[in-house]
């Protein structure tokens, strides 16, 4: 299934906050939308999901599989974010309940999505959790947010996310709020993930490094136009915007060279105190 995203125009008052943005991610694909702050990044995201916020009104045309999906009743966008499209964002306290240990939270996204029995529910949130490697599954999933890492916590969110099996995930700057050696886990998991469902990749950052770990190809915005689109080795080697020059200069500020696989040092971050 496909995502076609043409002449995407959000107002905000009357204000343009992202203007006339075109771009598509084919079944399987990763693509990487990426610009500096305030750049239109997320509320592109949030667009795609139907989860815009009150008064933001967007024009244009998203398709998914085919379909236009922009104006959708919010009953329908609800559909399709549980079965289809997947989310996760970059602070993961805010889309776990703190009061409910985390493996209800995974099976409730399997019982949703399935309508299993409540048991069978939480057979699968071990499956689950083990398939996003949190350490010692069968114990974990009675545990509570706040006893996890934050990078635990990730791993947790993306596993509810991908409960679904959906065919898009969209995940916005996941790894912003964790540790250079716990995000280069998340990025491994996610890009393993996505390969091995097969399902596409919609990933946001400010970060080029970032960007370059999970993405093979990029949308670079800046205040809410596409100033530059192509495949990520390209846009390493010959950036030819200002603004992924500039994206590239802060990504090799930080040690990290276009060369390198991955900036840190990719550990499971199952010994991670919280
Ligand atoms: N609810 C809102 N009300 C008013 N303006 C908003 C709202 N949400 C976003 N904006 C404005 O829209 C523009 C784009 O915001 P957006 O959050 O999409 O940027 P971004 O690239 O994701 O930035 P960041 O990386 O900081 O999240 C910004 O100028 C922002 O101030």
């Amino acid at each position: 299934m496909s995502l076609v995203v043409k002449n995407l125009r959000i107002e905000i008052g009357d204000r343009a906050v992202v203007d006339d943005v075109s771009f598509s991610v084919p079944e399987g694909a990763r693509v990487g939308l990426i610009g500096e702050s305030g750049s239109g990044k997320s509320l592109t995201a949030l667009a795609i999901l139907g989860l815009l916020p009150d008064g933001a009104h967007a024009s244009g045309s998203i398709l998914w599989d085919g379909r236009e999906i922009l104006g959708l009743p919010d009953r329908e966008l609800a559909r399709l974010r549980g079965d289809d499209i997947g989310m996760v964002f970059q602070e993961p306290r805010t889309a776990l309940n703190p009061i409910r240990a985390v493996g209800r939270q995974i099976g409730e996204s399997v019982r949703i999505h399935e309508g299993v029995s409540r048991r069978e529910a939480l057979r699968r949130a071990v499956a689950e959790a083990e398939r996003v490697a949190l350490p010692d599954p069968e114990r974990i999933v009675s545990r509570y947010p706040h006893q996890l890492s934050g990078g635990q916590r990730q791993r947790v969110a993306i596993a509810m996310a991908l409960a679904c099996r959906p065919r898009l995930l969209i995940a916005d700057e996941p790894t912003t709020a964790l540790d250079v050696t716990i995000q280069a886990g998340i990025l491994s998991l996610l890009r393993s993930l996505v390969h091995d469902v097969g399902m596409s990749l919609v990933f946001i950052t400010h970060d080029l490094a970032v960007l370059a770990q999970v993405a093979t190809h990029a949308v670079v915005l800046e205040h809410g136009r596409v100033v530059e689109e192509g495949a990520v080795t390209d846009l390493l080697r010959a950036p030819s915007s200002p603004v992924t020059q500039a994206l590239l200069r802060d990504a090799t500020a930080t040690l990290w060279h276009p060369e390198l696989p991955a900036r840190g040092v990719a550990t499971d971050d199952a010994e991670e105190t919280p």
